[in-house]
Parts: structure tokens; C-alpha cells; sequence
């Protein structure tokens, strides 16, 4: 029985065994084995089907944006509205074959948008060039998802279950939890918390099924089975989606306002041009950049450089993105703005900056 047989055998046991008290540690242990084989599925196996050719496109800018869809969906028509660079668009679907990379300029701010192919159900099983696309999303800061406004719920389903398939796990926070195999000791298990999802002998039974024998478990957060196991594999990626919904044009007004209401979600027409400032308002502000500004003694702010940092940078990254050698003469910083108390206030390099902060850098003497 080939893999793809032997995962489909477990999600139909998945699905008919009912969800009770009884039946956790059994479907603790089916999904165990279930992300063992779907993490089989994406070995790279070197044989057939096309290389990464015209995917590894050089990082560059402040953020990477990357566009997952199907065929058809209107990509390549927002990456030329959005960004200088032209990419083909047409009625028919696969037009775009490879990665095409695009910058968009947002509040000081150089952000990299990557078109890409259309991808199928079973991307993540390698059906059209979806694996490379896949692995192209994994490396993005946000994941832009076009969806086809005049499409069902359907297509946005099946992305989400693509994504997932690969470990992407969208909008959504690392389980708190804290996990660590040892030498000896067998499994210490502990929770600082009432458990409702998890129990001591489901964390065990799957951390045996792994050949796990020795290790320390803390869980932290009241986290489901698959948390768990996505905590224990360790290889998955925490990355915001926001949902596009294009060609707006075409829907009735009741259907864009419910769209629109949806979490994490933009409607447009990139056809029409509707919308479309809001979505790269909507892009910078999920993708949590932050703006400072450097100072030198004795003179004005430069509001024309600003540096941008991720939010929750500190004052150490600042003097990073000024200069490398600047964190062996920093003295202290003072600081301007809403991180602080007083303006300005000494800092030191650990201070967490805000946006919108003023930095100057105090060395020591040489
Ligand atoms: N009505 C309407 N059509 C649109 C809109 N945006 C794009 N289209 C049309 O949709 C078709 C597909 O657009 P593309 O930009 O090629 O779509 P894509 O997602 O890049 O497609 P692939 O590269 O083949 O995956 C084209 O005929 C576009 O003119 C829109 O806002 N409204
Ligand atoms: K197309
Ligand atoms: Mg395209």
C-alpha cells in the first residue's frame, strides 16, 4: 500500500471514530502516525517532476510577501497594479510558470511580492509544480492568499488544507508548550494548567509511537492533540495569511460586504481597481513593521531614513541596522516617542523601540 492509500485509510478512521473521552488516545495516536506519513510525502525524493527552476528568487527588502492560489484567480494582474514590474496575465489557466518577484514601496517600507503558479488540490503531494510553490511560501513573512470572489467556500478550504499539509500553520501562535527529549529519565510529564484536550497517557502513547522514550514535557496552554504533535515534530512554520478576495466586480454588494466582514480579509478588483490601497495598507500592517528614526547629537531627526524593524525590536537591533560595529561602542541610547516615560529617556539595549520612535546613539569614549 502505497502513502497516499495509508493516509487516506487513517482520515477515514479519523472521521468515523467519534470524539469522546473514550476514544482520545486512539485518535491521539492516529494523528501521530498520520503526520509521520504526510511528513514522508514531502521528502525530497529526486526522482521525476520539475525542479526548483525559476523559484529561488533572492530575498530582498524589509518583507516577503508570497501569493498562494489557484489558476485564474487574478495574481499576475495584482502584481502589476501593485508593484513596477509586469507579469503576464491571461484567461487561461498556469499562465505563470515560475516565481516572479515585484516591490511594493509602503510607508518607507521596500516589501517583496512574489507571484507565483496556480496551484491544485494535492499541491502538497507534488501535483503540478505545487510543491515549489509550497516550499516558496514557507519562506514568505506573510502569506497573501488570492481567492476568487465569484468561487464557494470551497477553494479557500482547500488552500488552507494544502498549507497545512506542509506544516504552515496560518494565524496562529507556537503552542505553549514546553517539550525536550533527554538522555535518561524516562517521560516527566507536567501542565500548569486544567487539561482538557490532553492527557498524560495520550502524550506518552504518541511520544512512544515517535520512539520517544526519554523526555520533559510542560504544557503550558490547554493544547489540542495536534498542537501537540506539531510541538514534538518541531519543524513547523507559524506564518499570518491574509484571505484577497478578487474580482469583486462581479458579485452582488450584499456578497462583497459579507466577504469583507470575514477575519484577516480584503476584498478588491484588481481589474477595476477597487480597493487595492487598502490592501497594501492591510499587507504592511499584518506584516507588524515598525518605522524609527535615527538622530545625531545636536541635530534634527532624519524623517527621510527611517529604519524598518519588526515589531518588539529593541534598541540592540536598531544599532544593528545602523551599523555592525556600533553595538561595541554603544554607551546608552536616548530615545524619543510612545516607548518611553519621559523624552527623552536613557535607554539601554535591551529597551523594546515603538514605531514611530527617534534613537540617538551615545558611544563611549574612544
Ligand atoms: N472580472 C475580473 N477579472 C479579473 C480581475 N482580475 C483579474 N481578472 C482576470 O482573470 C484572468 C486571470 O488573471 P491572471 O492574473 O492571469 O490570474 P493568475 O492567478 O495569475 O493565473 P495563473 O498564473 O494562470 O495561475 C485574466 O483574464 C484577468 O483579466 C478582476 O478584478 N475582475
Ligand atoms: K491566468
Ligand atoms: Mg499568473
Amino acid at each position: 500500500m502505497g502513502i497516499l492509500e495509508k493516509i487516506a485509510d487513517i482520515e477515514r478512521e479519523v472521521s468515523k471514530t467519534q470524539k469522546n473521552k473514550a476514544t482520545e488516545y486512539h485518535l491521539g495516536l492516529l494523528k501521530a502516525k498520520l503526520a509521520k506519513y504526510r511528513a514522508m510525502l514531502l521528502e525530497p525524493q529526486g526522482k521525476s517532476g520539475p525542479k526548483g527552476v525559476g523559484f529561488d528568487v533572492v530575498r530582498s527588502g524589509d518583507a516577503r510577501v508570497a501569493m498562494v492560489g489557484f489558476p485564474s484567480v487574478g495574481k499576475s494582474t495584482l502584481l502589476s497594479k501593485v508593484t513596477a514590474t509586469k507579469s503576464e496575465a491571461a484567461s487561461y489557466e498556469f499562465t505563470t510558470l515560475t516565481c516572479i518577484p515585484g516591490k511594493i514601496n509602503y510607508n518607507g517600507a521596500q516589501i517583496q511580492l512574489l507571484d507565483l503558479p496556480g496551484i491544485i488540490e494535492g499541491a502538497a503531494q507534488g501535483k503540478g509544480r505545487g510543491r515549489q510553490v509550497i516550499a516558496v511560501a514557507k519562506t514568505a513573512d506573510l502569506i497573501l492568499m488570492m481567492l476568487d470572489a465569484t468561487k464557494g467556500p470551497r477553494q479557500r478550504e482547500l488552500l488552507e488544507a494544502e498549507l497545512e499539509a506542509v506544516g504552515i500553520r496560518i494565524n496562529t501562535h507556537k503552542p505553549n508548550i514546553y517539550f525536550k527529549v533527554k538522555k535518561g529519565g524516562g517521560i516527566s510529564f507536567n501542565a500548569t494548567l486544567k487539561l482538557t484536550h490532553l492527557t498524560e497517557r495520550t502524550v506518552i502513547g504518541i511520544l512512544h509511537d515517535y520512539k520517544i522514550h526519554n523526555a520533559e514535557v510542560l504544557i503550558r496552554e490547554d493544547a489540542t492533540v495536534d498542537q501537540f504533535i506539531d510541538v514534538v515534530l518541531g519543524n513547523r512554520k507559524y506564518i499570518k495569511c491574509l484571505y484577497c478576495y478578487n474580482k469583486i466586480d462581479q458579485i452582488p454588494i450584499e456578497e462583497v460586504d459579507r466577504l469583507a466582514r470575514q477575519d484577516y480579509t480584503v476584498v478588491v478588483s484588481c481589474e477595476s481597481d477597487l480597493n487595492l490601497d487598502y490592501l497594501v495598507h492591510q499587507i504592511w500592517h499584518h506584516l507588524d513593521l515598525i518605522r524609527v528614526y535615527t538622530k545625531k547629537r545636536g541635530e534634527f531627526p532624519d524623517f527621510e531614513g527611517g529604519l524598518i524593524l519588526k515589531r518588539n525590536s529593541t534598541v540592540e537591533q536598531v544599532c544593528k541596522a545602523i551599523h555592525r560595529s556600533l553595538i561595541s561602542e554603544f554607551k546608552f541610547a536616548l530615545v524619543w516617542g510612545i516607548s518611553t516615560k519621559h523624552n527623552p529617556q536613557r535607554a539601554g539595549l535591551t529597551h523594546i523601540v515603538e514605531d514611530e520612535d527617534v534613537i540617538q546613539v551615545v558611544k563611549k569614549k574612544a
